[in-house]
C-alpha cells in the first residue's frame, strides 16, 4: 500500500476508517468525559451512520478498515506478545503472568485485534486488582473510529501521534503498527512520556507540500510541534525536498467546544476554507504564528494578523465560508455538532453531516451544491460530476462521539493536485 498525501483537497485514492464496534459499549454516563466522549451513544445507530458513510467514500476511494492493515502486524504469536505488553496499563504489565500472555498470543489475529480495540476486562486475579475500580487490563478504545487523530500522512511518510489524553494512547501503539509496515515514520509521538509533548491529527492540515496549518491546541503542543518539526526538516532532506517550506500554527483556545484544528478549520477546495468565524476571523480570532524554514538557517517565526492572511501571504488566497452563518447562536450549535469538520475527497467536494442545516445553506449560496447521501448511493448523483458539492451524510450520534467526518477518516492517498 502506498503513502502520498501532499495537500488537502486532492482526489482521493486510500482512505482508512474504522466501523465503532462495542468498544463504544464501554462509555457509561461516569466515564463519559474521561473518556472524551459528548454523551453515552447506541451502537446500532452509530454502526449504521458509520456504514452509510462508508458506502458514500467507497464511491470516490478505495476504503480500507483499519483491522485490515493491523492484520498483517499480529501474524505471529510474538508480534501479538508484543503488542499485547505494550497495550498494557504499566501496573497489568507488571503482573501479567506467562499464563496470561501465552493465552493472549496464542488468539487468532482476527481475536486478538477485536480485544486490542474493545478492551480486555480486568481479570481480577489478584487482590489489588480484585479491589481496584479499573474495568480493563488493556483499555477499550472507544475513539478509534476517528481515525484521522493517531496518525498523519505527509508526502510519502507517515507521523505517529503523541496522544494528550490517557484514554487515546494506545490508539497511537495500534497506529505505528498498522502503517510502520508500509512507509517511513517521519515522528513517532506513541512513546512521548513528556506530558509537554502532545501531537494529533486533528491539528495537522497539509495545505501544499510545503505549506502546513497546525493547530495548537489542547491536544496539539507548542513543544510537539518543534519536535515534529525538526523530524520534518531531516525527513525532508533525506526525501530530496531541499527547498524551504511553511508552518502556520493557529493558537486554539483550549476548550472542550475546539479539541483539533479541524473543529474550527477545514479546507474544501484549492481556495476554500469553511471556518468557525469567532475564532478565525473575529475580533477575538485565535492567534496566528508563521514559520518559515529555510533549509541551513534558523527558522524565521513571526506573528499573522489571521490565517487566511497568512495563507494568502504563502501564496495560497482563500474564501472563506462561515459554518452555521451569521447567526452567532446558530454557527456555535453547529460548530459543536462539528459543522466545520468536512472532509474533503477532491477540489472542491467535500463530505459533512446534514443535520448542520445553517451551515450547509452557506455553503449552498457559496457555489456548493449540497447532494444527499442516499442520493449518492442510489446513483442518482455522481459524486466525481465535475463542479463543487457537498455530500451531507447522516451524522447526529457519531457526532455525539465528539467529531465529524473529516475526524473519521485518514487519507492516505491523494492524486496531485493542479
Ligand atoms: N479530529 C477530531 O476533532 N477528532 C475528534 C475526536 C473526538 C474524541 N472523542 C476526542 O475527544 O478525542
Amino acid at each position: 500500500m502506498e503513502i502520498q498525501l501532499e495537500s488537502e483537497i486532492g482526489p482521493l485514492r486510500t482512505v482508512v476508517v474504522h466501523t465503532p464496534g462495542s468498544e463504544i459499549e464501554s462509555v457509561t454516563p461516569a466515564s463519559a468525559e474521561e473518556l472524551l466522549y459528548n454523551d453515552v451513544i447506541p451502537l446500532d445507530d452509530v454502526q449504521q451512520e458509520h456504514t452509510q458513510l462508508m458506502a458514500v467514500l467507497n464511491r470516490v476511494s478505495a476504503v480500507v478498515q483499519s483491522t485490515d492493515l493491523l492484520r498483517q502486524a499480529v501474524v505471529t504469536s510474538e508480534q501479538r506478545r508484543e503488542l499485547a505488553l505494550s497495550l498494557m496499563r504499566p501496573e497489568v504489565r507488571q503482573r501479567a503472568d506467562s499464563g496470561w500472555l501465552r493465552e493472549l498470543s496464542e488468539l487468532s489475529p482476527e481475536a486478538f485485534l477485536q480485544a486490542a480495540i474493545q478492551g480486555v476486562p480486568n481479570r481480577r486475579a489478584s487482590f489489588a486488582d480484585f479491589l481496584s475500580r479499573r474495568r480493563y487490563d488493556i483499555p477499550a478504545l472507544p475513539n478509534w473510529y476517528f481515525m484521522r487523530d493517531a496518525a498523519m500522512a505527509y508526502h510519502r511518510g507517515i507521523v505517529i501521534g503523541a496522544m494528550a489524553y490517557p484514554v487515546r494512547r494506545n490508539e497511537a501503539l495500534l497506529a505505528r503498527a498498522m502503517l510502520a509496515p508500509y512507509s517511513p515514520v517521519i515522528w513517532d509521538g506513541s512513546c512521548a512520556r513528556d506530558p509537554e509533548i502532545s501531537l494529533e491529527g486533528g491539528d495537522f492540515l497539509v495545505a501544499r507540500r510545503d505549506l502546513l496549518v497546525v493547530g495548537l491546541s489542547e491536544r496539539t503542543s507548542a513543544a510537539g510541534l518543534d519536535q515534529l518539526l525538526t523530524a520534518l526538516q531531516q525527513y525532508r532532506t533525506e526525501a530530496g525536498l531541499d527547498i524551504p517550506f511553511e508552518v502556520i500554527a493557529v493558537q486554539l483556545p483550549h476548550e472542550r467546544t475546539c479539541i483539533h484544528l479541524d473543529m474550527a478549520v477545514t479546507q474544501l477546495d484549492l481556495d476554500c476554507m469553511l471556518v468557525y468565524e469567532p475564532l478565525i476571523l473575529g475580533r477575538r480570532r485565535a492567534p496566528v504564528v508563521r514559520c518559515q524554514v529555510v533549509p541551513g538557517k534558523p527558522p524565521r517565526i513571526f506573528y499573522a494578523d489571521s490565517l487566511p492572511a497568512a495563507l494568502a501571504a504563502a501564496g495560497m488566497p482563500v474564501q472563506t465560508v462561515a459554518c452555521g452563518g451569521v447567526d452567532p447562536v446558530v454557527a456555535e450549535r453547529e460548530q459543536w455538532l462539528a459543522g466545520t469538520n468536512m472532509f474533503s475527497y477532491g477540489p472542491g467536494k467535500a463530505i459533512g453531516y446534514d443535520c448542520n442545516r445553517a451551515t450547509l445553506e452557506e455553503l449552498d449560496r457559496a457555489g456548493f451544491e449540497i447532494v444527499r447521501a442516499d442520493d449518492v448511493l442510489s446513483g442518482v448523483s455522481d459524486p466525481l460530476a465535475p463542479g463543487r458539492r457537498i455530500i451531507a451524510v447522516s451524522g447526529t450520534e457519531l457526532a455525539r462521539g465528539g467529531g465529524g467526518v473529516r475526524c473519521m477518516t485518514l487519507p492516505l492517498y491523494r492524486d496531485p493536485v493542479d
